[in-house]
């Protein structure tokens, strides 16, 4: 089965060109589309000369739709979600993501930090299931109703997709890894407000159906 790495970047003109140059080390990934979801800044070109295959969207659809978008766009049979701001991603994360779907030893892994930054180390301790880093099959994805208006809720939606479904999951420690905090990216006061709007985009997710 083919692997495609789909990664939603919304203004990460900082960090995305490592993102998709490391993922760019491993050839069992086989193409890497990043999602620009209505940046403003140069986060789009930079993934392309970085190497992406490059999707820009006219508007902001949030973290969800991004990921329907790129899934859409790639007939691979895994799919490999990243986020665009990480810092430290090396290879053998990408491996260590991918090679238990692709092995058939589970049908999607969970990629939880570990001795890397505190404060990102601790959130991912404390809520493993809303990790932006995973490799699923794509037909397990495709499955989930909803997913493209689901904004941040597009983790929680997914991890409780597979639990109820008795899917198999495995999370996988990702060491030394860390992302840029939404108060690292905007600002303490909009930082903040961003974090509260995303816990309340989860929280709708958490009360669906
Ligand atoms: O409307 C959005 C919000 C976020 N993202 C991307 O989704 C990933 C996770 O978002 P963020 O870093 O803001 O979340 P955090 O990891 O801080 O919770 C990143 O690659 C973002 O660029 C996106 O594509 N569209
Ligand atoms: O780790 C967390 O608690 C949140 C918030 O991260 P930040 O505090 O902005 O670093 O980030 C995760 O949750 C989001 C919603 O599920 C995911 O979309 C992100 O990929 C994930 O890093």
């Amino acid at each position: 089965m083919d692997v495609a790495a789909v990664i939603p970047a919304f203004n990460e003109e900082k960090t995305i060109a490592q993102v998709v140059k490391t993922v760019r080390e491993v050839p069992l990934v086989k193409e890497i589309i990043v999602v620009n979801d209505g940046s403003t800044d140069n986060t789009g070109r930079i993934a392309e000369e970085a190497g992406a295959r490059v999707i820009n969207l006219r508007s902001n659809m949030g973290k969800g739709g991004a990921m329907v978008v790129g899934v859409r766009s790639t007939q691979a049979g895994i799919i490999l979600f990243l986020d665009a701001d990480l810092i430290g991603l090396q290879p053998s994360h990408v491996y260590d993501l991918i090679n238990p779907v692709l092995q058939g030893e589970t049908e999607m892994t969970i990629g939880v930090f570990d001795e890397g930054r505190f404060a990102t180390d601790l959130a991912l301790f404390l809520t493993p299931y809303l990790s932006g880093q995973r490799a699923v099959k794509r037909e397990i994805f495709e499955t989930v109703s909803g997913l493209d208006l689901s904004r941040f809720g597009v983790e929680i939606a997914l991890t409780r997709f597979v639990k109820s479904a008795g899917i198999s999951f495995k999370e996988v420690e990702l060491k030394q890894m860390s992302h840029l905090m939404k108060e690292e990216k905007l600002g303490l006061i909009k930082g903040f407000k961003a974090r509260m709007k995303m816990y309340w985009e989860i929280a709708k997710c958490v009360g669906r159906n």
